[in-house]
């Protein structure tokens, strides 16, 4: 892996143009927007057409039914059904504490003030499937859903040559969704987004997946709502010679093996050990599967930085912003106020990133390319809104009646003020 040893400013502006350079593709836009516009006007068709040319799959009908996923779940390992139910249990008890019940608050006399949480009538949630199949990203998406309360949940997945993975429809059963389409990519988003004569319109996509499922996310926002850019993956390790290299260098290609996009990247302030954690990745690319895709984003997103201090790697950290930080140092806990932007962090030596992945608790569907300086993982706050309330009594709504005409009057806004004089006017008008 590339080894970069320039000042701190200069290391500084490269990710600022690595992470860019990642984020703004302006060829996937294109053929992003040209697959939107195609969904929108054709509908089912269009999704039939791009099954054929992407996933090589002739599709007849998207929606996979529901013996289907009651076969799966059937035949399935009882190894398979015990970790994906351990992982549901630590999910629905870390999600549990991110519910939100709303507050009223009645601190000035004759003023009721509020808000009621209510839950999203209809969400679609994105489930990759292109190289990998991604069962334990149901449960990250669905169980959010059902705890924030959301009647209906649709989930879309690519389609396969032979048959949706069965450990996708196992967790589909676990997680207790029914509603579940054989459609990926853009076309799956366009398809979430506009509807079309079999997939229903939703009201938010949640979900990660490749870049152009990422960027027609980024394009539909507006027509619906989405949680976040949550693209091809990323790691960041801040680790000194505390460490083990051999361990540093397995959770970068952890993450690299996803996407030939992915971006393993590992910040330190000891040339030698950035040596030592390169040779072991190129020792260990040579028996990992998925080593053609792990090696393209090795060799093509990832580096290595060598920096003066840990100081400096929490600085060039925070500007990264990367969907996860592993802090691979010494009592680790006392450098998670140093930290300022990550979607999920990975504190000590034994902490390794797909602890998260699967069974921790926290999510894993997290924001990448930079947007974790302003996005946060998903949760169950994605799958609500919140809607406000007042009510005064009249003696209240008096003290108030000089501020508000006074504003109105500001503003301009002599309706505003009226209306509110109405109400202490005999027949109801205003006399001014
Ligand atoms: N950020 C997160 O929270 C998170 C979580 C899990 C996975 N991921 C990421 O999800 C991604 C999964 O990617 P994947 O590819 O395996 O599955 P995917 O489902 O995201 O993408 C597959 C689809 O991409 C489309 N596609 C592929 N090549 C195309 C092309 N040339 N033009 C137009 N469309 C094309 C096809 O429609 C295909 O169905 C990886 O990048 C992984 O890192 C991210
Ligand atoms: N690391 C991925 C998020 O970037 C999530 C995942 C699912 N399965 C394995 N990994
Ligand atoms: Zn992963």
């Amino acid at each position: 892996m590339q080894i970069l040893t320039q000042p701190l400013n200069e290391l500084l502006q490269q990710v600022a143009t690595r992470t860019d350079k990642q984020a703004n593709k302006p060829e996937v836009e294109s053929t992003v927007a040209a697959i939107i516009d195609n969904v929108r006007q054709n509908g089912d068709a269009a999704l039939r057409d791009y099954s054929q040319q992407f996933d090589k799959v002739a599709l007849t009908d998207f929606q996979i039914p529901q013996a289907a996923i009651e076969m799966a779940y059937e035949n399935a390992d009882q190894e398979l059904i015990d970790a994906l139910n351990l992982a549901k249990r630590n999910i629905i008890s870390y999600h549990k504490k991110e519910i939100q019940n709303g507050f009223v608050d009645a601190e000035q006399p004759g003023v009721v003030r509020g808000e009621k949480i209510m839950p999203l009538a209809a969400v679609g949630l994105y489930v990759p499937g292109g190289t990998a199949a991604y069962p334990s990203s149901i449960l990250m998406n669905v169980i959010p859903a059902k705890l924030a309360g959301v009647n209906k949940i649709v989930m879309v997945t690519p389609p396969q040559a032979d048959g949706v993975a069965q450990s996708v429809l196992v967790a589909a059963k676990i997680a207790g969704i029914d509603e579940v389409y054989q459609v990926g990519g853009a076309q799956a988003i366009a398809a979430l987004a506009y509807g079309t004569q079999t997939i229903p319109r939703v009201d938010k996509i949640t979900g990660p997946g490749n870049i152009f499922v990422a960027v027609a996310k980024k394009q539909v926002f507006g027509q619906v709502d989405i949680d976040m850019i949550a693209g091809p993956s990323e790691i960041g390790v801040i680790a000194d010679e505390g460490a083990t290299a051999a361990q540093v260098a397995a959770d970068l290609l952890s993450q690299a093996e996803h996407d030939k996009l992915a971006r393993p990247m590992l910040v330190t302030p000891s040339l030698t050990f950035a040596k030592q954690v390169s040779a072991e990745i190129d020792e260990q690319l040579v028996t990992l599967p998925r080593r053609n895709i792990a090696s393209a984003s090795v060799e093509n997103e990832g580096f290595i930085a060598v920096v003066d201090n840990i100081d400096d790697a929490f600085t060039l950290m925070n500007a990264i912003s990367p969907e996860h930080l592993e802090v691979e140092l010494a009592d680790a806990m006392s450098y998670l106020n140093q930290i300022q932007n990550a979607g999920s962090v990975f504190l000590g030596y034994n902490a390794s990133e797909p602890v998260g992945d699967y069974v921790a608790g926290p999510n894993h569907i997290l924001p990448t390319g930079g947007t974790a300086r302003f996005f946060s993982p998903l949760g169950v706050s994605d799958f609500v809104k919140r809607i406000q309330f007042v009510d005064y009594t009249r003696s209240a709504l008096a003290k108030e009646v000089k501020a508000i005409t006074t504003l109105a009057r500001v503003e301009g806004l002599e309706g505003h003020a009226r209306a509110v004089e109405s109400r202490f006017s005999e027949n109801g008008v205003s006399s001014k």
